[in-house]
C-alpha cells in the first residue's frame, strides 16, 4: 500500500432541500488501502458512496482520483466499480456473458473477453466449466464471487462495496470475509467497503471510518479506534465498554494505586475499559484500578462468560473473562481490577470532525 492518495474528498456537502446528509467532510484513500465505512444507519455512508460512484452530485466540494477531479464525470466514465448489496446478476444468463457484460459494453472482442473471464475465474476461485454454468444454479457464496469477478472485469481503481455480505447466513459471510481480504492482497486494488457490521470492519480493513449524522467522527485503523475512540459515541459504537465518567482525576466508587492516581490527577472526561480488559481480583491481589460490586447476571458466551455488576447512580460494568476464571453466579460479591494501560481517557469535549 501506497501513501499516495488514490482518492481525495474535499469538503463534500450534499443536501437534500433543507436536510443536510454530509456536512463537508474530507478523506484522502491511499492507493491499495482497504477502507471500511461503518456507522448507524442514517449517518450518510450510502449518500457518499452514491458521491463517490456518480449516481448523485455533491451540492459542494469536490472529489478527485489521482489529480483529476471526478465528480463532474459521469458515473459510466470513471474507473471505478462499485458491488451492489443486491447483486445485479442476469440470472437467467451463464456465469461467462455475466462476468463479461462490462466488456461487452465497452466493445472488447469476444475471445479477449473469454480470456478475461477465464483469468477472472481463476483469481476468485471458482472452477473454469463454471463459465457456462447458469447464475439460477449457482449457490449464493458463487453469485458474489461472479458479481466480485464482473465489478474486477474491467480493471477498476476503486472498488466500492456497499453492504455486500449482509443478505447472507452467518458461515458463508465468514468465508466471504477471508476470501475478500485475500482478494484485496492479491490484487492491491483499492477497496471501499460500506457495512453495518462492525466484525466485518475490524477483520478486512486497513482502517475504519466511523460515520455519525453526516461527518467522519474518527478514521483510524481498527485496533487504534477499538482501544481509543476519540468519543464516546465511538467507544460504544466500537462494541460493549465500560465508560465512567471522571473529573478531576476521580471517579466513584474506583480506587486508584498511586501510579495510576499520578496518570489521572486533575483530568476530566470519559474513562473507558472494554470488558474483557477486567478482571476478577483474588484476596489480596491489586490492579492499577479497582472496584467493588456483586455480580447482578452471568451468561456464558462459548469460552467466555460475561458478567453484569451493578454500580449505583451509573450504568453496570460488564466484566468477559474466560470460563476458567468465571466467578459464581447472581449475589457473587466480587472485586474487579484492571490496568491503566487497558484503559482509555476520552477528553470531556466530543471531537466534532476527524481529520482524514
Ligand atoms: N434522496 C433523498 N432525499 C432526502 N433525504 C435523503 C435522500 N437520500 C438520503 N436521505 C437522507 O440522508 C440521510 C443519510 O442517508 P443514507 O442513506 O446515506 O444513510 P446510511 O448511513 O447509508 O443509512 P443505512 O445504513 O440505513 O443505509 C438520511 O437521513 C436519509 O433519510
Amino acid at each position: 500500500m501506497s501513501d499516495i492518495p488514490i482518492l481525495r474528498i474535499n469538503a463534500l456537502t450534499k443536501r437534500f432541500n433543507d436536510f443536510t446528509a454530509l456536512h463537508g467532510i474530507n478523506l484522502n484513500v491511499r492507493d491499495g488501502e482497504f477502507l471500511a465505512i461503518v456507522g448507524p444507519s442514517g449517518s450518510g455512508k450510502t449518500t457518499l458512496i452514491r458521491l463517490l460512484v456518480g449516481m448523485d452530485e455533491p451540492t459542494e466540494g469536490s472529489i478527485w482520483l489521482r489529480d483529476r477531479r471526478i465528480d463532474e464525470v459521469p458515473a459510466n466514465k470513471r474507473p471505478t466499480c462499485m458491488v451492489f448489496q443486491s447483486l445485479a446478476l442476469f440470472p437467467h444468463r451463464t456465469v461467462g456473458q455475466n462476468i463479461e457484460f462490462p466488456l461487452k459494453l465497452r466493445k472488447v472482442a469476444p475471445a479477449k473477453r473469454k480470456a478475461r473471464a477465464l483469468e477472472l475465474l481463476e483469481l476468485l476461485r471458482l472452477p473454469p466449466h463454471y463459465y457456462d454454468k447458469r447464475i439460477d444454479e449457482c449457490s449464493g457464496g458463487e453469485r458474489q464471487r461472479v458479481a466480485l469477478a464482473r465489478a474486477l472485469a474491467f480493471d477498476p481503481e476503486i472498488l466500492f462495496f456497499d453492504e455486500p455480505l449482509s443478505a447472507l447466513d452467518y458461515r458463508l459471510r465468514k468465508t466471504l470475509e477471508k476470501e475478500l481480504k485475500d482478494l484485496h492482497q492479491r490484487t492491491g486494488k483499492t477497496f471501499i467497503y460500506i457495512t453495518h457490521s462492525l466484525e466485518e470492519a475490524m477483520v478486512m480493513s486497513d482502517r475504519i471510518a466511523i460515520m455519525k449524522a453526516g461527518h467522519f467522527e474518527q478514521i483510524a485503523a481498527p485496533t487504534d479506534i477499538y482501544a481509543r475512540p476519540r468519543s464516546r459515541f465511538v467507544a460504544e459504537f466500537m462494541g460493549e465498554v465500560n465508560l465512567f465518567d471522571m473529573q478531576d482525576g476521580q471517579v466513584p466508587g474506583l480506587r486508584f494505586s498511586p501510579e495510576a492516581a499520578g496518570l489521572y490527577i486533575g483530568r476530566t472526561g470519559t474513562l473507558m475499559v472494554r470488558p474483557e480488559s477486567v478482571t476478577f481480583l483474588k484476596p489480596g491481589e491489586g490492579a492499577d484500578i479497582a472496584f467493588d460490586g456483586v455480580v447482578e447476571a452471568e451468561y456464558l458466551l462459548g469460552s467466555r462468560v460475561q458478567y453484569t455488576v451493578p454500580r449505583e447512580g451509573a450504568a453496570p460494568v460488564t466484566v468477559e473473562v474466560l470460563r476458567e476464571n468465571a466467578v459464581g453466579g447472581p449475589g457473587t460479591p466480587v472485586t474487579m481490577g484492571c490496568a491503566a494501560s487497558a484503559c482509555h481517557l476520552i477528553a470531556e469535549e466530543e471531537v466534532p470532525h476527524a481529520a482524514a
